[in-house]
This record gives structure tokens, C-alpha cells and sequence, in this order.
């Protein structure tokens, strides 16, 4: 549909942009709605986004007809997304007609939507949760899509977790076998951090920031007391990321659990062992405990699911209390102190760092809608704003790699045990090994000859391009030299960094110091969480 581009009132004043040179450029298997060579971005695309936005604005403004829904768990952060999402629709491209969807995906074939300009959303940043409602399950492709189709809405912005990053794939790939013109942008969200490819997710930094302070709060109590035991349960189903990061930060925890780290209790180098150990040189311990850490020494038969169908996790702060109790109660008077600040951590606005996280992956994801990208998700990839193929975001789960230094800095912060003997951390270190070698065998069979994935998707994708677009491009083969040149200082070779290669960068439209040019042109135990909850056994 290239008539639908350079339509918008706002592209004048766009055009007075300085155009500057791309840094990067990695091209990958994203759809730009009615390109004549569809599922592939081309690379000139972003060389025109820096130097002639207006041949970058697929949409006219007037016909745009925006809708946002958030699902899955709540984070810190998404009212601000909402917010930049509307802001950024009105304010850049002049873009009237944004609903929400109420209450996720199942909102989407329910009646009422919310209308959304910039005065309804100007202060929500300041709320935790989201205005617009979210829940689990409720994913009916056909529903949804129905109702994309029957209300006329042409961009849909999904904010959510990796569950919800596979909902959206589903609805993008049934809006492209309906033949519509509508894009699909996702905005990754998750506290715990676990969505692969991307630096971080939003809300992540809020989140520890939050944790630290429960871990504060159990520190002080353990240390007041007797043989004081802080134990505190974090967020974290199967990445401990919020746990290392939190134990990392707060330096008052002497053993932190996740479910990447294995641990047992009992014996020579177990976790009582341990315990006795800090009692007696300290007079008190803290334990930091992800929610799916140890879930193989509780629950070998357990297979409830929630409405998505994530299996449910039993309580290890319970579980680890008890242990404690029953263990210790007859033998040395100590002082447990059980913190769950899991909800509390959720439910907070999004700290000055995230705002602005949020606000560029709002923008970004507006940016790559308008320019009639489909089927994508927004992030920062080794500190570039990208545009990601769904499918690479929603493969596998980012994990904390125990063999990795991070979680040797926690070991060595902390002088907890590490529960692995040499075999085990010879083994994980091979399978870490293998699973990288096989990333990189995909990026690899994406590429041709180079050995560098980054670079050779570059080098591939700017062959693809000069073959299949020779005219309009032979600057974008300038340019994608020119950014193997740069990228090759860059480009971390390393394992799976390798495929992050495969975002597209989007920095071309959402630069900060460009936007600041552009400005004025306008284009440019779900219980209450339980608080500290003290228990001497003896008293
Ligand atoms: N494989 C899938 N295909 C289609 N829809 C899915 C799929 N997995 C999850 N969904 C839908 O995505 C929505 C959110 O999923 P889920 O509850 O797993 O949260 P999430 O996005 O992973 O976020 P969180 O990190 O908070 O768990 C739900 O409405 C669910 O039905
Ligand atoms: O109780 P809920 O809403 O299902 O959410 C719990 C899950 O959500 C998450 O915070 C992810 O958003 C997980 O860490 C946690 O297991």
C-alpha cells in the first residue's frame, strides 16, 4: 500500500529532522505492511526513517484507529507505556482515535472499550497496575481477531509477558492469513525479567528496587533479634533474576535461592549447614528466596495451571519456614521472620529509570506501527532500540546462567555455598556450552559465510536487499557496510548474543537527541502482600 505513505499532515515538519547516519543496521524477517517482499524489513527502510521520514508514515493519521490491551501480571511501568502509547499518537502523528481494551485479551470480544486521548492518560504513570485491566487466559483467535476486524482497528499495541508475546504472534499470523492492513506491536513486559533477547524488561528495575526494601525490613528484624532468620519470598517462576539482582544490590543477604541454583538442605555443604554457620559468626542470617526456586523438593506430583496455563508453584516460603522451624526449634531459640512482598513489589508505579524505559519503548513501538511494521516486539538490545520478530522473542526464557559471572559475583558477595560440586558445574558449564553453539548454528544457517552472526545477518541482509531492490538501495549497501564496520567493533560475538542480532534497529526513529530536534514537528497470596510476619518458636 505504498499510496498510504507520506500522507500525514505532520510529515512536513518531520522532513526538517537533520538526517544523521546510522550506526547499526541488522535486518530481519519483520513484515512492513504492503511491501512488494513481504515478511522482510528492508534495510533502506531505516536509512529513509533518519533522512526522509515522510516516506516512512504508512498510515494517514486520520484513518489510524489505535487500540492497547495489557495482559498477564501486573509490573510497574504499564500505565506509563499506556500513556507514551496515547502521547506519542496524538502529539507525534496527530492520531485521534486510541481505545483500551478492558481486562486483556478476553476484552477484546467483550462490549466496552475505553477511549483514550492525552488529558485521560496524563497522570496515570503515577498509579501502579493498569487502567485498562488485565487477566489471564481468555486467548480466542478468532474472537479477537473478529473483533479487530468488525471495530476497524488497524494498529494494536499488546503489553505483556512471553505468554502474551505468543497470543500476539497468534493474532499477527491471523490477521496476515485474513489479508488486513493492520499492524501488530508488542511490548514486552515482565518483573521477572524472563523474556529473551532484550537488555531487560521494563518494571525490572522498580521491582528490585522494591525488593530491597523488604529485604532491608527483614534484615533489621533478624539482626534485632536471637539468632534472628530473615527468610524472603520474590517473584521469579523460573528466572531469579529480581533475587540476584536484589540480593546484589541490598548486600544484606548472606544466601540468595533460585530456581536456575539447585540447593538441598540437609548434609555437608547443604543449606542448614550454612544457616548454623551464619548464626554463629553473625547471630543472624537473610535468606532471599525466588518463588520457583527448589519447587522439585515440593511438588514432584503437582500439576495444577493457572488460566494460561502456567503451572502454579507451591509456596516455598511456607515450605522453607516450616523446614526451619521443625528443624531448628528444639535444638536453639531463634527468630523467624517471613516477608512475602511479592504483590507489593508488582503493584508499585515505575521508578524514574523505568519512566523512561517505558517512554522509548512506547514511542518505538508508535514509531515502527506508523511506519507499517507488523508482527513485532520493541526492546533494547545491547543498549539499540530494536524491532524483534515475534517468534525469537517467544522461543525460549531468559534464565540466570549459574555458570555465568553474574551469579559467581552473588556467590562471592554473599559466601554461600553453591550447592554444585565440581561435576555439576562442569556438566552445567557443557550444556551452557551446547546450547550456545546450537544459537549460534541458527543464526548461522540465517547467514552466509561470515563467522560473526551479527555481522553476517547484516552482510546477508544487505545481499538479499542489493539482489532483490538494486535501485532504491544501492545506499543501503553503503550503509550496511558501513555499519559492519562499526558493528564489528560492537557486535558481541559471544553466545546467544549472537541472535540478538536479529532485532531490527529502530534507533533511526526514536533517537533521543534526534527527538529533541524533531521536537514541535511532531512526528516525531494475591492476598494483600502479607507483611513481616514473626514467629518465635519458643516464645
Ligand atoms: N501460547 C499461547 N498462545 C496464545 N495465547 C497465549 C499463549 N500463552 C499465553 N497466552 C495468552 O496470553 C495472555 C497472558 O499470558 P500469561 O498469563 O502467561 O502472562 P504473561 O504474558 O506470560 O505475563 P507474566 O509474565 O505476568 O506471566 C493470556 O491471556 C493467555 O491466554
Ligand atoms: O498471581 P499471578 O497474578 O498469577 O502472578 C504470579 C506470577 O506473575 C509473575 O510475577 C510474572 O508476572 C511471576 O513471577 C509470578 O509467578
Amino acid at each position: 500500500m505504498e499510496e498510504g505513505r507520506g500522507r500525514s499532515s505532520t510529515l512536513k515538519a518531520f522532513t526538517r529532522c537533520r538526517p544523521t547516519p546510522i550506526l547499526y543496521k541488522i535486518i530481519l524477517s519483520i513484515e512492513l505492511l504492503g511491501s512488494s517482499s513481504q515478511g522482510f524489513a528492508k534495510g533502506y527502510t531505516f536509512q529513509a526513517c533518519r533522512s526522509k521520514a515522510e516516506a516512512q508514515v504508512y498510515f494517514n493519521s486520520g484513518e489510524v484507529h489505535a487500540c492497547i490491551v495489557t495482559c498477564g501480571g501486573l509490573c510497574p511501568g504499564l500505565n506509563t507505556v499506556i500513556r507514551e502509547i496515547v502521547c506519542g499518537l496524538y502529539h507525534m502523528y496527530g492520531v485521534s482515535k486510541v481505545i483500551g481494551i478492558n481486562g486483556g485479551y478476553k476484552g477484546f470480544y467483550a462490549k466496552n472499550t475505553i477511549p483514550f486521548d492525552p488529558k485521560f492518560v496524563n497522570d496515570i504513570h503515577k498509579r501502579g497496575g493498569t487502567v485498562i485491566g488485565t487477566s489471564r487466559g481468555g486467548h480466542d483467535t478468532k474472537k479477537i481477531v473478529d473483533s479487530i476486524q468488525d471495530r476497524g482497528i488497524n494498529q494494536v499495541y499488546i503489553i505483556g509477558g512471553d505468554g502474551t508475546q505468543k497470543g500476539a504472534a497468534v493474532i499477527y499470523e491471523e490477521i496476515r492469513r485474513r489479508g488486513l492492513k493492520v499492524a501488530v506491536a508488542g511490548i514486552p513486559k515482565t518483573i521477572d525479567n524472563d523474556i529473551p533477547v532484550i537488555d531487560r524488561s521494563f518494571g525490572f528495575d522498580t521491582a528490585v528496587e522494591e525488593a530491597q526494601r523488604a529485604i532491608n525490613a527483614a534484615h533489621v528484624e533478624a539482626e534485632s533479634m536471637e539468632n534472628g532468620i530473615g527468610l524472603v519470598k520474590l517473584m521469579g517462576r523460573y528466572s531469579g533474576f529480581i533475587a540476584m539482582f536484589a540480593t546484589l544490590a541490598s548486600r544484606d543477604v548472606d544466601c540468595c535461592l533460585i530456581p536456575e541454583s539447585p540447593f538441598y538442605l540437609e548434609g555437608k555443604g547443604g543449606l542448614f549447614e550454612y544457616i548454623e554457620k551464619r548464626l554463629k559468626e553473625n547471630g543472624h542470617i537473610v535468606i532471599v528466596i525466588a518463588e520457583g526456586a527448589g519447587q522439585e523438593l515440593l511438588s514432584q506430583n503437582w500439576n495444577e495451571k493457572d488460566a494460561s496455563g502456567n503451572k502454579l508453584l507451591k509456596d516455598v516460603g511456607l515450605w522453607m519456614s516450616h523446614k526451619i522451624k521443625v528443624t531448628y526449634c528444639d535444638v536453639i531459640l531463634i527468630s523467624r521472620i517471613e516477608a512475602n512482598p511479592t504483590y507489593m513489589i508488582r503493584a508499585v508505579p515505575s521508578n524514574a529509570s523505568d519512566n523512561v524505559y517505558c517512554t522509548h519503548l512506547a514511542q518505538s513501538a508508535v514509531h515502527g506501527a506508523m511506519a507499517g511494521f507488523t508482527g513485532f516486539t520493541v526492546g533494547l538490545v545491547n543498549g539499540r532500540q530494536t524491532y524483534i520478530p515475534f517468534n525469537r522473542i517467544t522461543e525460549q526464557q531468559n534464565q540466570v546462567v549459574i555458570t555465568d559471572r553474574m551469579w559467581a559475583r552473588l556467590l562471592s558477595s554473599t559466601n554461600q555455598p553453591s550447592f554444585l560440586g565440581a561435576i555439576e558445574v562442569a556438566n552445567a558449564k557443557e550444556n551452557e556450552n551446547a546450547a550456545q553453539s546450537s544459537e549460534g548454528d541458527n543464526c548461522k544457517n540465517n547467514s552466509a559465510e561470515e563467522d560473526s552472526v551479527a555481522k553476517s545477518l547484516e552482510g546477508e541482509s544487505c545481499k538479499n536487499d542489493s539482489a532483490e531492490e538494486s535501485a532504491a538501495q544501492s545506499s543501503t549497501v553503503e550503509n550496511c557496510r558501513n555499519n559492519s564496520a562499526v558493528e564489528k567493533s560492537v557486535a558481541q560475538p559471544s553466545k546467544g548474543e549472537n541472535c540478538k542480532g536479529n532485532a531490527v534497529e529502530e534507533e533511526s526513529v526514536a533517537q533521543p537527541s534526534k527527538g529533541e530536534n524533531c521536537k514541535g514537528n511532531a512526528v516525531e497470596e494475591k492476598s494483600v502482600a502479607q507483611p513481616s510476619k514473626r514467629e518465635n518458636c519458643k516464645n
